[in-house]
């Protein structure tokens, strides 16, 4: 049996907090290895990355989500008593739920929705001077999941909701009081919802015939009874906070256009071409840096023990810069992707694996639309100027992103 490779210190958490996306990548280098062993808060932890790890990781026999997830992250992020953290058939009966909320027709009403909302956004962007795209967007999206799921929203409560999700997705590895900010935020999220599915179900606020507030307040599990309210209320989070979350990566795109500014012009009216540029964001710029599992039983993988319950870390980060799955992986080339066909073990910053069986992300789909959206209105519907300002993404802060989350100016409608 091949020794680990392992962590020299005691405990490794601190030189995760300090390298952040690049820990397990540095280390996996250092070892010349795929695999190797540490301590995260104090527990002994199984680093993994690249393509056959993934294979490997997303192995359900093999690994559980049930205890994997550090409470903290359950605390701000995700909710306790979510999709992300059942396994078997619980999982398999409360992820369909998710997708089947996932067609084509929703998808597609969601971006329209996007699209209007965009447009309608653009004077007030003409007057305002500098605005911070991720602030903008933030909101914007706040408004355009609130419909798209069914939840009422004054318009007099969008900014609030907007800085709420934001708390929540900035959370997890903060310390301090922005952690306690995601924490508060999340608690008074999950009442508010939970009351509202409670008034869906009594017939008070009915919910719009077929949408997602209806969908998740009517299922029910296995066993025939409807979900209890607040895990309901943790689900409806699972839609409202990660279609937020987009706004990251369209300032990522935004970035992307800037420092690459040829590719404006081999986007627009380019399906094909907006689709790499799209792919390549995903692959390139930092997002979430890793998922965790549990061993579910003992097993022996390419000559390495891995101990029952042993927490395991998979790089999404890393993997996605792996070189040997992606030559010259920090150069940003969304041609990589021309011709290319992807495996759902290779790009994997929303999860790997397959959709339905296993934990692989349920808004994968609807991100890719609304990111190929946001980059034709970026490039086709407004123009606008970057003014000299810090664009520098510090990898060792999760979640990056550029200091003022990308602040543009000028902007005037083209169409
Ligand atoms: C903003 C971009 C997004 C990123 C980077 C992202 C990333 C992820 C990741 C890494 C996972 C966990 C994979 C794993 O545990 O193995 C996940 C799961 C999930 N995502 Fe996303 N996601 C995004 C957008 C969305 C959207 C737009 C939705 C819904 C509208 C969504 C809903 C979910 C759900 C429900 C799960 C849990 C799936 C499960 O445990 O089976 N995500 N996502």
């Amino acid at each position: 049996m091949a020794s680990m490779p392992a962590d020299r210190s005691p405990d490794s958490t601190l030189a995760l907090l300090r390298s952040g996306y690049r820990f397990i990548g540095e280390r996996c280098e250092r070892y010349d290895s795929d695999v190797f062993r540490t301590r995260i808060l104090l527990a002994p932890t199984i680093c993994l990355r690249g393509r056959p790890a993934t294979e490997l990781f997303y192995d359900t026999e093999r690994f559980q989500r049930a205890t994997a997830m550090p409470l903290r992250v359950q605390r701000t992020l995700t909710g306790r008593g979510g999709v992300q953290g059942l396994d078997g058939t619980e999982h398999t009966d409360r992820k369909a739920m998710f997708m089947s909320i996932m067609t084509p027709a929703a998808i597609r009403r969601l971006g329209q929705l996007f699209d209007d909302e965009w447009r309608a956004r653009i004077p007030a962007w003409e007057a305002a001077g500098p605005v911070s795209l991720y602030d903008e967007l933030g909101r914007l999206l706040t408004r355009v999941v609130y419909a798209w799921v069914g939840a009422p929203l004054p318009a007099s409560q969008v900014a609030d909701r907007a800085v709420e999700l934001h708390a929540m997705i900035e959370a997890p590895a903060l310390v301090g009081p922005r952690h306690w900010r995601g924490r508060l935020a999340r608690r008074r999220a999950e009442r508010r919802l939970a009351a509202l599915v409670e008034r869906t179900r009594t017939g008070l606020a009915p919910a719009p015939a077929g949408s997602a507030l209806a969908v998740i307040a009517e299922h029910r599990d296995g066993r025939g009874d409807l979900l209890p309210r607040r895990i309901a209320a943790v689900e409806l989070l699972n839609l409202l906070r990660p279609v937020v979350a987009v706004d990251q990566y369209i300032a990522f795109a935004a970035l992307a256009l800037h420092d690459h500014p040829g590719w404006r012009d081999r986007v627009r009216d380019d399906d094909e071409a907006t689709e790499n540029f799209v792919q390549e964001v995903r692959r390139y710029y930092p997002f979430f840096p890793m998922a965790a599992a549990r061993v579910r039983r003992s097993f022996d993988w390419e000559g390495h023990h891995f101990p029952r319950g042993r927490r395991v870390l998979l790089d999404l980060y890393g993997t996605n810069h792996h070189p040997t799955l992606w030559p010259e992986p920090e150069l940003f080339r969304p041609e990589r992707f021309a011709g290319r066909h992807v495996d759902p073990y290779e790009l994997i910053p929303q999860g790997g694996g397959d959709h339905w069986a296993g934990h692989r992300c349920a808004g994968e789909w609807i991100t890719i639309d609304l990111m190929k959206r946001a980059v034709a209105n970026l490039t086709t519907t407004m123009r606008y100027d970057v003014p000299v300002q810090d664009l520098t993404l510090d990898l060792r802060r999760m979640p990056a992103l550029p200091p003022l989350g990308l602040t543009i100016t000028t902007i005037r409608r083209t169409d």
